[in-house]
């Protein structure tokens, strides 16, 4: 079997380099061990869409990166508009923030027909192809369009948001029909399966059973396969990370004050505004802990051409500001703020330097800063995880200090909780958070996965070969809304 991994961000195997979010982090170690070819953007562009798909090849530990130049013409149409304009915010629950034009959901559409394209060179007898994420919906249909009938798997590193929100989504019908292209579609949570499936039950009349949907494309399983980190890897790389010098530097300048540690792209999904606040409240309700406590926040700036992105960067840089105005000291900064990255074992080490994680996102597919959090802690005197129950991560780490990230005064309580938490308690709720991350490690994801699209696929084939005697027939409603899609489609 030859693997087929597209992806639109891509991991290049640079240890000192910082990780561009949690999808190019998660699979860069499982994608180079198992020899999989890696396709994705290139992050150039290139003039003339209609053109041959060029490739650059690299190799990447056993397998290979096959970097495509996107058609210039519509890459931002594609990627900050309707990607990032509309998906990415629908799928947040936050229709507020769509702005999307006729263009951008061509553009997008174009660069999904342009990519498969590009995949037919990588197509062979036993090729299974693994799409990831909402930048490639629609990728799947334009493959079965190009005669592919290999193993087609989808996985949604997002959440995905109940039906009324999908639904104010421009051309959202004809998008999410197209999906039913994919053998296998995977969701981070029970709960995002559940509200896919709701999607297909009222919009489009499909009824799931047993995670099975029918469609003009043949069946479909859905189902979900919460995302992993290599545990060991990174518990080993924080043990190591102690002598690197941005981490001792962070040692030295503590002087004995305690650290809470927040890590990441700077996007209104993660709920950094309410954590600002909930520090502040902290330092309002427990005036003791100003001089012994603070946050450290890296907070890398993420799709910067998108307005939503930019507002929120001078919103933040003001409430910090501010809190900082108010509460510091000649010699204590309560919140230390950066907008900028680090390389994951110079994080690593950050991590292990923190008494407390604070990982509060208003909604966020699963989160892998809570698990390298919890992976990177001493077991001999583990720090505390605060962890926003809207995360994806809060369904296995159920013994982190969970907290709505809407209530800034629970929160406040819950960040002076962990500061105070006796050893044997940390102890007992990061034991039992460690057991569930080498549960569900990275390995053992990609392996779920792929067994589970080799079968989803095998049924579907046995199942097309068959009189359906045990389906049912669609409900009146339900062809009328399939024709009005199929005539959307095409
Ligand atoms: O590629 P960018 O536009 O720079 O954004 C970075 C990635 O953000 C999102 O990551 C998601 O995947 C993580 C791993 O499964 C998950 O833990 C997190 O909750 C998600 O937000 C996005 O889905 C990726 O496509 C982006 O590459
Ligand atoms: O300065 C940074 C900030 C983040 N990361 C990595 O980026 C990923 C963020 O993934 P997460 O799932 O938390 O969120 P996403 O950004 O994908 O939404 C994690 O693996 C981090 O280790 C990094 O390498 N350097």
């Amino acid at each position: 079997m030859t693997l087929v991994v597209v992806s639109n961000r891509v991991a290049r195997a640079k240890p000192n380099e910082p990780m561009t979010g949690g999808l190019a982090a998660a699979l860069l170690p499982v994608v180079e061990n198992s020899g999989a070819v890696w396709v994705g953007s290139s992050n150039r562009v290139r003039d003339g869409s209609q053109s041959e798909p060029f490739a650059r090849i690299e190799s990447l530990g056993k397998g290979a990166l096959a970097l495509l130049d996107l058609p210039a013409a519509h890459y931002g149409g594609y990627y900050e508009g309707f990607a990032n304009s509309a998906l990415w915010p629908a799928l947040h629950s936050r229709p507020d923030l769509i702005r999307v034009s006729q263009d951008d959901y061509e553009s997008y559409r174009e660069v999904n027909s342009f990519v498969a394209r590009a995949l037919m060179r990588f197509s062979k007898p036993d090729t299974m192809f693994w799409v990831q994420d909402y930048h490639f919906l629609a990728l799947g249909g334009q493959l079965r369009e190009l005669g592919v009938e290999h193993p087609i798997g989808f996985f949604l590193h997002t959440p995905w948001a109940p039906h009324s929100v999908m639904a104010s989504v421009p051309h959202h019908r004809a998008l999410i029909e197209s999906m039913l292209a994919y053998d296998l579609i995977g969701f981070q949570t029970e709960e995002d399966c559940g509200n896919f499936a709701g999607y297909l039950t009222l919009e489009l009349g499909l009824p799931v059973k047993n995670g099975i949907v029918h469609s003009r494309f043949g069946l479909t399983r859905l189902a979900a396969f919460p995302i992993g980190i290599n545990v060991d890897g990174f518990a080993a790389q924080a043990m190591r990370a102690a002598s690197h010098p941005d981490v001792s530097r962070l040692r030295k300048s503590l002087h004995g004050e305690r650290l809470a540690i927040g890590v990441d792209r700077l996007d209104y999904s993660k709920g950094l505004l309410n954590r600002i606040r909930a520090f502040d409240r902290l330092f309002e309700i427990q005036p003791s802990l100003k001089r012994t406590v603070s946050l450290l926040q890296i907070a890398n700036p993420s799709r910067g051409a998108i307005e939503a992105y930019g507002n929120l960067q001078c919103e933040l840089a003001q409430l910090v500001s501010d809190v900082n105005g108010r509460h510091g000291e000649v010699d204590w900064t309560p919140i230390r703020y950066l907008n900028k990255g680090f390389s994951q074992t110079t994080l690593a080490g950050f991590y292990r330097s923190a008494q407390v994680g604070v990982v509060t996102p208003l909604y966020d597919g699963m989160n892998l800063v809570a698990k390298e959090y919890v992976a990177a802690q001493n077991p001999v005197d583990p720090g505390v995880l605060v962890l926003s129950k809207f995360a994806g991560a809060a369904n296995e780490l159920t013994t982190a200090l969970i907290v709505n990230p809407h209530d800034i005064d629970s929160m406040a309580r819950a960040l002076g909780m962990a500061f105070a938490m006796p050893l044997p308690e940390r102890r007992l709720r990061w034991e039992a958070m460690m057991t569930k991350l080498q549960a569900g490690n990275i390995q053992n994801w990609f392996e779920s996965f792929i067994s589970a699209l080799e079968s989803a696929h095998e049924m579907g084939r046995a199942a097309s070969e068959e009189p359906r005697a045990d389906a049912e027939s669609p409900s009146p409603g339900a062809v009328y809304q399939w024709q009005a899609t199929s005539t959307a489609l095409h």
